[in-house]
């Protein structure tokens, strides 16, 4: 029994009462109940033990919710509605979710903190000008309000409302619909006042569950992600900005992107989708870092073809100029890309650690390339990008998280064979992926173990047929250089010159150079 109305009369346990209270709100007229509460109150608070404190939904004359109302939604949505009898049904979030259930208006349950009990009521209140209104719902005034004995004064106000509050914040970040953003071209925003990042609800269904890659090495990442994220005093107290750089390297197909997707989903992040080539120079590139939100992961993805960032820019347009003679339109497009941009490696450094990466806090910044080899040094040092992590070809534990998601087997006796074509031969996850899906609802999950067995099998022949013309076309290349020297020797010996002086001079007698000569020994 809730111990205010026991008090005051209304919802005692004595049914008669319950009616004589329905009534009173029935044909009272709304001045006159007004007093009578009033008065019933003041004498309820001689005699009552119990505190009340109100927590209106619009407090004062704001407009906007409040902060504290919603929290209290929230910590009661997820730990007392299971108390309550009348419910309330929200809209279902996303797919995956089932019905969001909170308390009805009038509800009232009871919580036990520190052996202490509290009791909330979910209620409303109607100004009296309702009639009036045509959109009488609109101007309900809802309220939470929290009861508990005066004995425990300090112990609710002090520890119990922040702990709801904290819980409420932390079960909202929790719940809350995700974002993707991407980086609008700059010239947009001014012209046609676009914000600077575009979004979409995040869905993206990776898990590190459905993650194929070796054990210990994925446990080994979730370990990393969690300590991060609540490693709020650490980073406080080493005076470091709370963020974290990795660094995701490995051929095409090894689950790069996924990997991105499976550590947002695990920390609950959003994501930040940043196109370097969009962005025109360092001063715009700081100014989409600030308007990232805290607790989200900023990627970019194929930093070996965004910019010119691989320390190597002289050589590279060297070569850029060489793939336009070739005509080569991708290349072509690439390169007139960077050129709109002017972002540098220096600006780039200086948004992921320099005194801008402070802003907002808890972020992760993810950079992935197929090249690790072409970044520049300073771009992933560590420290800077904190995590290297190889994504590679897929070993016999990954293929069973794999037939796992898409067979929904764990065992077979066709494992051992493609355990050992794991050992033999090289595949990525994507292709795994591809071999495996099943082609109608129930097919035998036989067929896609066998048709990746075929894959694997071709595969390896493939290699053996590369690895043995590499073979044979090295194995011409040292026969045909130990011909040429051959040949260098015996001119050395008929012309009666010392070998020095012959490569010096790379004359022979006769006046017949000797990179003139045909490895068969015939000048030409
Ligand atoms: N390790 C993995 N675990 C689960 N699925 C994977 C994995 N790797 C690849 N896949 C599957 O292959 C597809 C392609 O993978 P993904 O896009 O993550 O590769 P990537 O490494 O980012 O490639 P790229 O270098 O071309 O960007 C994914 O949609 C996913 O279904
Ligand atoms: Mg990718």
């Amino acid at each position: 029994m809730f111990p205010g109305e026991m008090f005051t009369g209304f919802g005692s346990a004595i049914g008669g009462l319950a009616v004589v209270w329905a009534m009173f709100h029935q044909y009272i007229p709304p001045q006159l109940r007004e007093h009578v509460e009033r008065y019933t109150r003041k004498l309820v608070n001689l005699v009552s033990p119990y505190i009340h404190i109100m927590f209106p939904e619009f407090a004062g004359e704001k407009l906007n919710r409040s902060e504290v109302y919603t929290a209290i939604q929230n910590y009661l949505k997820e730990n007392a509605t299971e108390r309550a009898k009348w419910l309330k049904a929200d809209s279902v979030r996303d797919s995956s979710q089932s019905l969001i259930l909170s308390m009805d208006d009038h509800e009232e349950v009871t919580e036990v903190f520190k052996g202490v009990k509290v009791w909330w009521l979910s209620n409303k209140t109607t100004p009296k000008n309702m009639s009036l209104s045509f959109y009488p719902m609109t101007e309900d005034r809802r309220f939470y309000r929290l009861t508990f004995h005066r004995r425990h004064r300090k112990l609710i106000t002090d520890s119990y409302v922040k702990h709801i509050l904290t819980e409420g914040k932390a079960i909202a970040i929790k719940n809350r619909q995700r974002k993707l953003y991407t980086n609008n071209p700059s010239q947009n925003w001014y012209y046609y006042k676009q914000t600077k990042w575009s979004h979409v609800g995040f869905e993206h269904p990776a898990t590190f569950e459905t993650l194929a890659m070796e054990p210990n090495k994925k446990q080994e990442i979730i370990n990393d992600l969690k300590k991060f994220s609540e490693g709020k005093e650490y980073y406080t107290k080493v005076g470091k900005a709370w963020k974290r750089g990795y660094l995701l390297y490995g051929p095409p197909g090894t689950g790069k992107s996924t990997m991105i997707a499976a550590m947002a989903n695990f920390l609950k992040y959003d994501v930040y989708d940043l196109e370097l080539t969009a962005v025109k120079d360092n001063t715009e590139l700081k100014k989409l870092m600030i308007e990232t939100s805290s607790k989200s992961i900023v990627m970019i993805e194929d930093i070996d073809c965004s910019l010119d960032l691989t320390g190597q820019r002289k050589k590279k347009e060297k070569d850029d100029d060489d793939d336009d003679e070739t005509d080569n339109p991708v290349k072509k497009m690439e390169k007139e890309e960077k050129k709109g941009s002017k972002v540098t490696l220096s600006g780039l450094l200086n948004c992921i650690d320099g005194i801008w990466s402070a802003c907002g806090g808890e972020r992760i910044v993810v950079f992935t390339t197929n090249h690790v080899d072409k970044l520049d040094p300073a771009l992933i040092r560590r420290g800077r990008m904190d995590k290297h992590i190889e994504m590679s070809y897929c070993c016999f534990e990954a293929f069973k998280v794999l037939a796992k998601n898409y067979l929904d087997i764990d065992h077979h006796p066709l494992f051992m064979m493609i355990n050992e074509l794991f050992d033999e031969t090289k595949m990525t996850p994507a292709d795994v992926a591809e071999n495996l899906i099943p082609k109608s609802n129930n097919e035998d999950p036989e067929i896609g173990l066998r048709n990746l067995i075929e894959a694997l099998k071709a595969a390896k022949e493939l290699e053996a047929r590369n690895k043995a013309e590499e073979e044979a076309r090295a194995k011409a290349e040292k026969e045909e250089q130990e011909k040429k020297e051959n040949v260098e020797k015996e001119a050395v010996k008929e012309s009666g010159k010392s070998d020095k002086e012959v490569k010096e001079n790379g004359v022979i007698s006769g006046g017949v150079a000797a990179s003139e000569v045909k490895p068969n020994g015939f000048a030409v």
